[in-house]
């Protein structure tokens, strides 16, 4: 039996052929294993760098580039492009075998080669320092850096260069070069991206033989490149991973996602931290699929929570998890549902009934706020006597006047007096009186209980209700959300919590430390680097938006996107702005016609962003008005055909091929009503001023491959650094 291979990138390029083409390739590869074994579909090339490298036909136009031994029965699918294209490739291109990993790479050998005498020495003239100078050449080789890129990296003198060498680079020196350029030490780099490697590599070489998989040199190196190469068993596991191009997650885990999401176990509260699209959720998901195999014959359904912050989030993963655990038994062990919905399930289940009355909008629980002040007088706006309640109040659980006098309000940027504080906290109780009388509750009182329940009964002997929780866009939670999690599990036993999330991201206005909350996370901390998702222009120009923002780690540290990078290239983000809204409107009917005409990329492949709803309804309309189908995504609904519009907010945990972030505008982004006057609250003013921005960045980062920011008016300020940057 023949071993065909699919390199990841090759499926990605997948995704963006036309459909005609895409169904010819799915056609020529099921006939494949039929007849190749006498290898009678591949044209050998003359003169190409690697004589294994062989073309196949596709159609008229097309053609395919396979990687296969003379005589050998492995076959490596990597490039599917025009006939010309797809010669020239194969003709350039090498293949090899790294001294470090073992496993397969390529390289641009022509380039490569070319490259060596243009490039001028480092240091030659004073002027510049070799970004390597600090490793030696030892450490170097012991990496996989072979003889060939060595001279190379010893020329470099900028992380610019690296990064535009790196289409022709080997993979994986690509990877320890950068891990090196960032400031990781040869040892670092050997822990986190060698060994890592070597050990999946092995790991999966192991059950590829144990499966009886021929193991020739090319299929071992193939088997143990595990993260970049999918084996697949047969025509039917081709045609999935085809039908589905952009959930290769589900097969391809980088070493480092690999490392996190299937350790055996984690002897406390495990985290996974990284950029957008660096795969934290593809790691949770991965990670609730290992906790679920491992649970012995006789756990009980639902015995592991995975949940997050909205319930468009918890339909997300859900519609994922479905994808990547396919083993109904296996699946009916993990329960998906947000972490609201949660608690108002234990408080509506301890009460017994199925009604809850809950204040749903922000708006309501405001005006509430305004009221009571009006009524008693206080010199204080709604706004700070919310977020007093919030960020003090309920987050420390204070439930007398006497805690709250003596209360930290470390974060709060006014100084409150006991005067004041006692004020405050009579407002507090008119608040809770006024809920309480007509038995209504706030989410924030919803968890505060759900949690006092579920403790209350672990006190009686009762089991607590999972044995593992997962949670994704951890950033998010407020202190009475961590509470009930905390009480929804056994804290203090193994893989008691294992949390994704990206203090980058933070978009509800929840500060938290981990610490404060009982969660450590010391020695089971990980940062993933690489983003899968958006092309490193729009990466870079993304997290351009954050330059100099010091965001907390939740865990006594900063979070930093300095060595965060995107997998591959593409074009640069547009920016465009017009001095009127119907210019907006019109320019950006236009460019999504472009991606959509022009580029092929179907209606709903395109997401626009907006910061407030009304702005989506008016661009659907002119959408709608121009020809192209579009709606705007309800915060339950099943989305109708056609582009998908939605506040930034909803399309978080969401991406899209192309993105338009449309009213960009000052006075929009950041939204006016959002922000606590500076007055009231410089240093909440300053918070808002971040979650706003955060916002912002979290919109542009669902974009793959396009990405279109536009305003009309004067542009939001926030646009200032990224576009100073380019
Ligand atoms: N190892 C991988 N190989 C290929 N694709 C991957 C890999 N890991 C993640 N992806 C893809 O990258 C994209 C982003 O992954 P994911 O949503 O898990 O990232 P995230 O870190 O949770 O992002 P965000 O914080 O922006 O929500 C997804 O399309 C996912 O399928």
């Amino acid at each position: 039996m023949p071993t065909l291979g699919l390199h990841k990138d090759f499926l990605r390029e997948f995704a963006q052929l036309e459909k005609k083409v895409r169904t010819k390739v799915a056609d020529a590869f099921d006939k494949f294993e039929h007849s190749s074994a006498t290898g009678q579909h591949l044209e050998k090339l003359s003169h190409g760098r690697d004589p294994r490298l062989k073309t196949i036909r596709i159609d008229r136009f097309y053609r395919g580039v396979v990687l296969a031994p003379d005589g050998g029965d492995s076959f490596l699918l990597l490039k599917v492009l025009p006939h010309d294209d797809a010669i020239d490739w194969a003709l350039k291109h090498r293949a090899s075998v790294n001294t470090a990993t073992e496993g397969i790479e390529l390289r641009n050998d022509i380039a490569l080669e070319q490259l060596g005498p243009g490039l001028a020495k480092v240091g030659a003239d004073g002027t510049a320092r070799p970004l390597f100078g600090h490793v030696s050449d030892a450490d170097l080789t012991r990496l996989g850096i072979d003889a060939q890129i060595l001279p190379i990296a010893r020329r470099l003198d900028t992380e610019d260069m690296l990064d535009a060498l790196r289409p022709i680079l080997p993979e994986h020196q690509y990877d320890v070069l950068f891990g090196l350029a960032v400031g990781m030490s040869a040892d670092e780099v050997w822990r986190e991206i060698v060994q890592t490697q070597l050990a999946a590599g092995l790991e999966s070489a192991a059950d590829a033989a144990g499966a009886g998989a021929p193991q020739d040199d090319l299929a071992a190196a193939m088997s143990r490149a595990q993260d970049r190469i999918a084996l697949v068993s047969g025509p039917a596991e081709l045609m999935d991973l085809l039908e589905r191009p952009f959930d290769a997650w589900r097969i391809f885990l980088h070493p480092s996602q690999h490392r996190i999401a299937y350790r055996p176990s984690y002897n406390g509260p495990a985290r996974v931290t990284g950029g957008p699209g660096t795969g934290k959720t593809v790691v949770a998901l991965h990670r609730a699929a290992h906790l679920a195999a491992a649970l012995p014959d006789d756990a009980p359904d639902d015995a592991i929570l995975l949940t997050t912050f909205t319930r468009d989030l918890a339909a997300e993963l859900r519609r994922s998890l479905h994808l990547l655990v396919t083993d109904p038994e296996q699946r009916r062990r993990i329960r998906v549902v947000n972490i609201d919905a949660l608690a108002s399930e234990v408080l509506r289940g301890d009460r017994n009934t199925d009604r809850l009355s809950i204040l749903t909008d922000q708006r309501d629980v405001t005006a509430r706020w305004g009221r009571i002040a009006r009524r008693l007088e206080l010199d204080r706006t709604a706004a700070f006597l919310d977020q007093e309640w919030r960020h003090v109040i309920l987050a420390q659980g204070i439930g007398t006047a006497e805690e709250y006098l003596k209360a930290s309000r470390a974060g709060r940027g006014t100084a409150l007096g006991p005067l004041k504080r006692a004020q405050v906290w009579r407002a507090v109780t008119a608040f809770t009186e006024e809920l309480r009388s007509t038995d209504t509750w706030t989410f924030h009182q919803v968890c505060d209980e759900a949690a006092r329940i579920l403790d209350r009964r672990s006190a009686g002997g009762e089991p607590r209700l999972f044995r593992h929780v997962l949670v994704d866009e951890a950033q998010d939670l407020h202190p009475g959300q961590w509470r009930l999690l905390r009480a929804a599990t056994e804290i203090g036993r193994p893989d008691d919590l294992f949390l994704a999330g990206d203090p980058h991201q933070r978009i509800y206005g929840n500060k938290v430390s981990l610490r404060s909350m009982g969660i450590s996370v010391t020695g089971r901390s990980h940062r993933l680097r690489i983003n899968y998702r958006s092309t490193h222009e729009i990466v870079a120009w993304s997290a351009a938006l954050l330059t100099g923002e010091a965001v907390d780690d939740m865990d006594g540290g900063d979070d930093r996107l300095s060595d965060y990078r995107s997998a591959f290239h593409g074009s640069r983000p547009v920016l465009s702005g017009h001095p009127t809204k119907a210019g907006e409107l019109d320019a950006l009917v236009r460019q999504i016609r472009t991606w959509t005409d022009d580029s092929a990329v179907p209606a709903e492949e395109v997401g626009v962003a907006v910061r407030f709803v009304q702005f989506g309804k008016d661009i659907a309309a002119a959408l709608v008005r121009a020809g192209i189908p579009a709606t705007v995504l309800g915060s339950s609904s099943v989305p109708a055909a056609g582009v998908r519009i939605g506040t930034m907010h909803r399309l978080k945990g969401l991406e899209f091929r192309c993105v338009a972030v449309a009213g960009v505008s000052e006075g929009t982004v950041p939204m006016r009503n959002a922000l606590t006057p500076a007055e009231v609250d410089a240093q909440q003013h300053q918070e808002d001023l971040l979650g706003e921005l955060s916002l912002l960045f979290v919109a542009c980062t669902r974009a793959r491959e396009a990405l279109h920011v536009s305003w009309h008016g004067e542009a939001s300020p926030f646009l200032a650094p990224a576009a100073a940057g380019g």
